[in-house]
This record gives C-alpha cells, sequence and structure tokens, in this order.
C-alpha cells in the first residue's frame, strides 16, 4: 500500500450552517480548528449539533438509520452547509434531506458519488454507544474499516467499487439460477476481492500496531489481540473458494465468500474483547481504535481529521478518562466535544465556546477575551 505522507494544514471545518435539524434554530457558526467546546443542559441540543457535523461530512446520521428523524418535527426539509479549508483550498459543501432523498452539493456542483465528497472530511465519533462496534455485527466494522484505508489509500475506492460491482452482477445470476453467468464473473471476483484484501491487511498491519501500543499504555494488565477474518477459507485462494460454493451458493441466490463478509476480531487474552471484558472496558478498546485510526490518518491523508466527542465521560472513570483527554489533547485533530459542564473540560486553551440552550446555539463571550 502506498501510504501518501502529505502534511495536512491546521485546518478543517471553518463555518456550519443548519436549518431545520431536529429542534436547533437555524445558525450559522464559525469553528476554531482545534478545540470546540459545545455546553448545555440536558436536552439542549448538544449531540444534533454534532451530528449536524457529521451529516454534512457523510451525508448520514451516527444516532439513527432514518434521516426523516432528524428533520425538526412538523418539518419538510433538513439543510446543512459548511466550508471546509484544506490543503487542496477552500471548499463550499451542502448536504439537504428532503422526500426522502438526500441531495450533496459540492462547490456549487451536485455529487452523484458519495465518495466524490467524503474524502474531505475524515471524521470520528466517539460517544456513549461507542462499545457497539464490538457487540453489533461485522457491517459496521466492515465500514469502519472500508472508511479507514479510503482515507489513507484514495485508490482503495476503485477496487472496491469494481468488487462490489462484480458481487451485485454475481448475485443477480445466482438469483436467477444462472450458472455460467455467475461463473463468468467470478475472475473479476476474485481478483478484486484478493486486492481489498490485500490493502485492507496492511493497513490493518499498521492501524493496529497503534492500536496496541495504546492498550499497552491504558489497560497495561491485559494482552490484546487482533484477527482479520479475510471472508473466506484461509489458505486457500478467492476464485477457489467461489468456484468450490458455487453450487451451494446457486441454492442461497448469493455469494457466501469473499472481503464482502469479512470481520475484524478483537481479542483479548484469547478470548474476543465483547465476551471478556466490562462495557466501560469495551468502550476504551474501542476508543483506543478510533484514535489510532485519528492518528493513522494525521500522518496520512490529505485532510486533516475531524474527531466528535459526545458525552464521553460516560462510564469512563477518572483515571481512563484522564488518559484519553491527554491523547487527543496531543492529536492535533479538529475536536468538538460536549459537555453538560462547562468547567469540567480538561484542556480549553484555544478552544472555541458554544452555548447550547432549548436548539438555540450561542457563540460564547469567552470567545471574545480569548482572542482580545
Ligand atoms: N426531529 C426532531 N424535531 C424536534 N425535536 C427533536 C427531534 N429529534 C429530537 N428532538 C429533541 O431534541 C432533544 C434532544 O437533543 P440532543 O440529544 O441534541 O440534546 P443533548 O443536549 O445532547 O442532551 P443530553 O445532554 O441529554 O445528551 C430532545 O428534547 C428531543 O425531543
Amino acid at each position: 500500500m502506498r501510504l501518501v505522507a502529505e502534511k495536512a494544514v491546521p485546518s478543517g471545518l471553518t463555518v456550519l450552517n443548519v436549518q431545520g435539524f431536529r429542534h436547533l434554530a437555524s445558525v450559522s457558526l464559525n469553528f476554531s480548528p482545534h478545540l470546540n467546546v459545545i455546553y448545555g443542559v440536558n436536552a439542549a441540543g448538544k449531540s444534533s449539533l454534532l451530528e449536524a457535523i457529521y451529516f454534512l461530512a457523510r451525508a448520514k446520521s451516527f444516532l439513527t438509520p432514518r434521516l426523516q428523524r432528524v428533520i425538526a418535527n412538523g418539518g419538510k426539509e433538513v439543510v446543512v452547509t459548511g466550508r471546509v479549508q484544506n490543503a487542496s483550498g477552500r471548499h463550499q459543501l451542502g448536504v439537504s434531506f428532503t422526500e426522502g432523498k438526500t441531495r450533496v452539493r459540492l462547490n456549487g456542483e451536485d455529487v452523484r458519488s458519495l465518495s466524490e465528497f467524503a474524502g474531505l472530511i475524515p471524521i470520528q465519533v466517539l460517544n456513549t454507544e461507542a462499545q457497539r462496534l464490538l457487540t453489533e455485527g461485522p457491517t459496521e466494522r466492515r465500514s469502519f474499516l472500508n472508511w479507514g484505508v479510503f482515507h489513507v489509500e484514495p485508490a482503495y475506492r476503485e477496487v472496491w467499487r469494481r468488487y462490489q460491482r462484480g458481487l451485485r452482477q454475481r448475485n443477480a445470476a445466482l438469483r436467477l439460477g444462472n450458472e455460467s453467468v455467475a461463473k463468468a464473473w467470478e475472475t473479476e471476483l476474485s481478483e478484486a476481492g484478493e486486492v481489498v484484501t490485500e490493502v485492507r491487511t496492511q493497513f490493518l498491519n499498521t492501524l493496529m500496531t497503534e492500536w496496541a501500543m495504546l492498550l499497552n499504555d491504558w489497560m497495561p494488565h491485559l494482552t490484546f489481540d487482533w484477527r482479520y477474518r479475510t471472508g473466506w477459507l484461509q489458505g486457500e485462494s478467492l476464485s477457489d473458494a467461489l468456484q468450490k460454493g458455487r453450487s451451494a451458493e446457486l441454492k442461497q441466490g448469493f455469494t457466501l465468500y469473499g472481503p464482502h463478509r469479512a470481520d475484524l476480531v478483537l481479542v483479548v487474552d484469547d478470548q474476543p474483547v465483547s465476551q471478556r471484558l466490562s462495557r466501560g472496558q469495551q468502550k476504551i478498546v474501542v476508543i483506543a481504535l478510533r484514535l489510532a485510526l485519528l492518528t493513522l490518518w494525521r500522518q496520512h491523508s490529505a485532510n486533516r481529521p475531524l474527531l466528535l466527542l459526545d458525552d464521553l465521560a460516560a462510564e469512563l472513570d477518572a483515571h481512563h478518562r484522564g488518559l484519553v483527554m491527554d491523547r487527543v489533547r496531543g492529536m492535533d485533530v479538529q475536536t468538538f466535544i460536549t459537555t453538560i459542564e462547562a468547567e469540567r473540560v480538561p484542556f480549553s486553551d484555544q478552544a472555541q465556546w458554544f452555548h447550547v440552550e432549548q436548539g438555540r446555539i450561542s457563540a460564547d463571550e469567552r470567545n471574545e477575551r480569548g482572542s482580545a
């Protein structure tokens, strides 16, 4: 894998405009490229603001798979626009959702493929549900992996698309019981699938070394390890797996082997992390994984990453909270933290403060004092 060693400029999301998003009042905000603290009482709208940022970066929500839910009650559409400053210049982004359709615009033009614009803001979220990356099925982990590789190696996008196209064609043939067409797609599928696997494996070797180092500091009494399940039998080529599996796949109507079935398994003392550790510990394992990814992105992605920390304090003891926040502080990524108590933010130098009250967001007077 070619790891692009391009230095990102200190930049990120500079301006955000939100309209019709949950119970947030329409607002235009200017962000710090370093730390942004969003504070307010329960249900003020802090998570919604982070969700709006994520919506701009990925055209999705991290809280719900149904975008209809982010439209303000009684409203018809949600529109989030923003300005991103990065190594390639200044970009104007806009994402809207109306009548079941998502529309994305980049610098005044419609964007057809999500990955055309999603490269601009490499984003990670850490919230009270962090451990779900381990406890849910493999789909989320594959998505984590695909996005992780994509920001380090943009060419990955093309080979993964090629693989998915081949998979759709072969699955359609399997469903129709058309063995010769299914077979005809196997060369394309296995070639693309082997490359996907190789790129993912190289990426994981780097990522998981960083992850293990973090956990060694944070939980030194435990021994962590990981395995990448490729999605077919080890020691066999994908081409052989597809050929051998074809008759069973014709009965099922879809492809059973390949990187679309891959999984990342995290292990502690030879047992899956999700079975062995407490929920708080699982959260720390996932935090380490996502921070390791941000470290890699910071080193190798052309664009500076963005981190959303939503109520991170929940379920972390003071010791581990301190360790995590020390790490975040040293990472130089654009960070957004929500909190109920502004005084408890452990590092607030260079911060921009935002107060949220009943959906109204205002830049804090502290910002004026800081810039004076
Ligand atoms: N589509 C919607 N339209 C209007 N209001 C909504 C919508 N979706 C959620 N809400 C309201 O938004 C509020 C929750 O906002 P949010 O979760 O952003 O608050 P928060 O400040 O993060 O709260 P907490 O500190 O409790 O996590 C709730 O009162 C909820 O009823």
